[in-house]
């Protein structure tokens, strides 16, 4: 009888890492944009899931359509990295992000699946229940 195989540590999570595209809004006066989805407690970057094969640019031009009716201008958006965390919504997952900077003093207003959205200043979180990949990026100031 072959034992049955446990998956250690890493196999659970490279199993569970959903990949993404997410956008660091941020404008003149410092304040960053977050959203929280419909249904869910933590406020985070506007984005979503990367389709198999998709530029993450064209992942992200899609959800920000989508959640805030929002349309990219190529010279205010910069590429800042890949970054991952613990996914905010599903346990046992990470989360993996392709994260672009986007400069906007546009007022966007909440789609579909948003249920709410701030301009947060990143220096003074309070207690604000922040995505773990979102608290990362702001405390390490990324956008700077
Ligand atoms: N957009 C976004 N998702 C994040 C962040 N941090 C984090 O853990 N996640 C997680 C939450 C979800 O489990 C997953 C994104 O899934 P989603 O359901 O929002 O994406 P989607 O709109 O493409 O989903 P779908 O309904 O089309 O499947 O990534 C973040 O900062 N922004």
């Amino acid at each position: 009888m072959t034992a049955l195989h446990t998956p250690k540590a890493p196999d659970i999570i490279k199993s569970n890492t959903i990949k993404i595209a997410a956008a660091m809004i941020c404008n003149d006066q410092g304040k960053v944009l977050l959203v929280r989805k419909r249904g869910t407690s933590f406020f985070m970057q506007a984005g979503g899931k990367i389709e198999q094969g998709e530029d993450p640019l064209v992942t992200l031009e899609r959800e920000l359509q989508e959640e805030l009716s929002f349309v990219i201008v190529e010279e205010d958006c910069r590429y800042l990295g890949k970054f991952s965390a613990k996914a905010a919504n599903e346990e046992n997952a990470m989360v993996e992000a392709e994260i672009y900077h986007i400069k906007s003093n546009l007022k966007v207003t909440a789609q579909s699946e948003i249920e709410q959205l701030i301009w947060i200043d990143p220096r003074n979180l309070g207690s604000l229940k922040v995505a773990p990949l979102t608290r990362k990026l702001l405390e390490a100031d990324v956008m700077t």
